[in-house]
């Protein structure tokens, strides 16, 4: 067996410095790729396999405990269409229905994240390469971001798995020859451009265009859809595109120019479901007595975001500002975490550390889905090293880990070895 095709994907994880759960009701809201990423490391193998229709793979994810064999299945329909396959692999996999031998022996959070990653790589595959004979693949994925806890770790697992499946057909097709497919047979090609998108092969530029850039973001948002119940899309797109990004559902979303910030992330210790949450808001927000009061509270956090993107406008337009903007953020923050807690989404652990990092002049909120996960604090450029280095030992004290990041990170990117 020779070895091949072989590179690494980073997709970064990410914060949402404003705006979580307004952005599902179509509100604004800005989120910030962070400096602590997803690895997944592609090996390509040749194999002894002659089904045209078939890749057996090696899965290895550490994260979850899982290590085994999956078999890739191509589904090489001439129209075939990712929405409808999407739909058909949802369905048995809410009424449990047999799909895949490897599939339907697991059980809950292991047969959802292995189905996620056939879903990209049967689809993907079965999109732009239709046939592979021979060849059988390795795909481990590390991460450091901590999962489910509001840093988007899922969204950072999709996303490479899509970059990942999208360069491999890159390497694999002849340097010359460009993939077309027609936007006409397909409803979901047909939204990523007015035109035909081209596949091109990599050559000494091993990077995704802006229109494959699009792609991974539009499957990444599929395979999201599996994991949580009903994805904003926001998560996807900053771990494709990085940098700081103001989203606003079905609205596309425009990068901001964001001077480099640091925050204090700060972990609460306790795990949640980012679905659970978002349907425990939906619930409060289908009951009619609830409905005007979370419209108010949604338009009110909108409007936060749109001031904090027009202090972000002013820091990066004149850096003399940078301080006064960051006061500015900080009040934002404040307003933003009151908010939050009268949805019912904060939690008596997000709402002690807020307190702790008051003791220090320091403004933080829930960052995510929130009842658990992470808090995120702004740290102004200006503050003393020492003031900090107290703060995250009175946290510990108190049985909070933190640690600084960067945010505004680029986005996911490949590597070959
Ligand atoms: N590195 C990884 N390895 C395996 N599964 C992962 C990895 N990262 C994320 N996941 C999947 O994403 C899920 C976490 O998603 P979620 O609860 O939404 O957390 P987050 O808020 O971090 O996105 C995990 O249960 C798993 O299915
Ligand atoms: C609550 C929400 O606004 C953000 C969820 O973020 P996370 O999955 O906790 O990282 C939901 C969404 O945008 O899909």
């Amino acid at each position: 067996m020779s070895s091949n095709i072989q590179f690494e994907v980073t997709a970064p994880g990410k914060i949402i410095l404003f705006g979580e759960h307004s952005v599902v009701y179509g509100k604004p809201a800005i989120a910030c790729a962070i400096d602590q990423h997803t690895t997944l490391t592609f090996t390509e193998s040749y194999c002894n396999n002659q089904d045209l229709n078939t890749i057996p793979c090696r899965i290895i994810l550490p994260l979850i405990n899982y290590s085994g064999m999956l078999t890739i299945h191509l589904d090489a329909k001439p129209t075939f269409s990712p929405t409808t396959y999407f739909q058909e692999t949802l369905n048995k996999l809410n009424k449990n229905e047999p799909f895949l031998n490897e599939l339907d022996t697991l059980s809950g959070n292991e047969k959802k994240t292995l189905t996620v990653l056939h879903f990209i790589f049967g689809g993907i595959l079965s999109c732009y390469m239709k046939q592979l004979k021979n060849v059988s693949f390795t795909i481990g994925i590390t991460s450091v971001l901590k999962l489910g806890a509001g840093t988007g770790s899922s969204a950072s697992y999709c996303v490479s798995l899509v970059a990942a499946c999208l360069a491999y057909v890159k390497f694999k097709i002849n340097s010359n020859v460009e993939i077309q497919f027609d936007p006409l047979l397909d409803d979901f090609h047909s939204q990523s451009g007015d035109n035909l998108l081209i596949i091109e092969a990599f050559t000494d530029n091993i990077s995704f265009s802006d229109g494959e850039k699009c792609l991974i973001n539009r499957w990444a948002l599929l395979a999201e859809n599996f994991i949580h119940t009903k994805a904003s899309g926001l998560d996807n797109t900053i771990c494709t595109y990085g940098t700081m990004v103001q989203y606003t559902k079905l609205n596309s979303h425009k990068l901001l120019e964001a001077p480099e910030l640091k925050i204090l992330l700060i972990y609460s210790g306790i795990e949640r479901s980012t679905g659970n949450v978002v349907q425990s808001v939906r619930t409060k927000y289908n009951d009619d007595t609830y409905q005007p009061i979370l419209d108010a509270i949604f338009n009110s956090i909108g409007q936060i975001v749109n001031s904090a993107v027009n202090a972000i406008d002013q820091m990066a337009q004149n850096p003399l500002q940078e301080l006064q903007q960051i006061s500015v953020l900080q009040t934002l923050m404040d307003m933003n975490q009151g908010l939050l807690m009268s949805l019912g989404v904060s939690h008596e652990t997000l709402d002690a550390i807020v307190a702790i990092l008051k003791k220090f002049d320091l403004h933080a909120k829930l960052t995510g889905a929130g009842m658990g996960g992470y808090a995120i604090c702004l740290v102004p450029p200006n503050i003393h090293k020492s003031k900090i280095q107290t703060c995250m030992q009175e946290l510990k004290i108190y049985g909070f880990e933190s640690n600084i990041c960067t945010i505004g990170c680029p986005g996911v990117r490949i590597q070959t070895k």
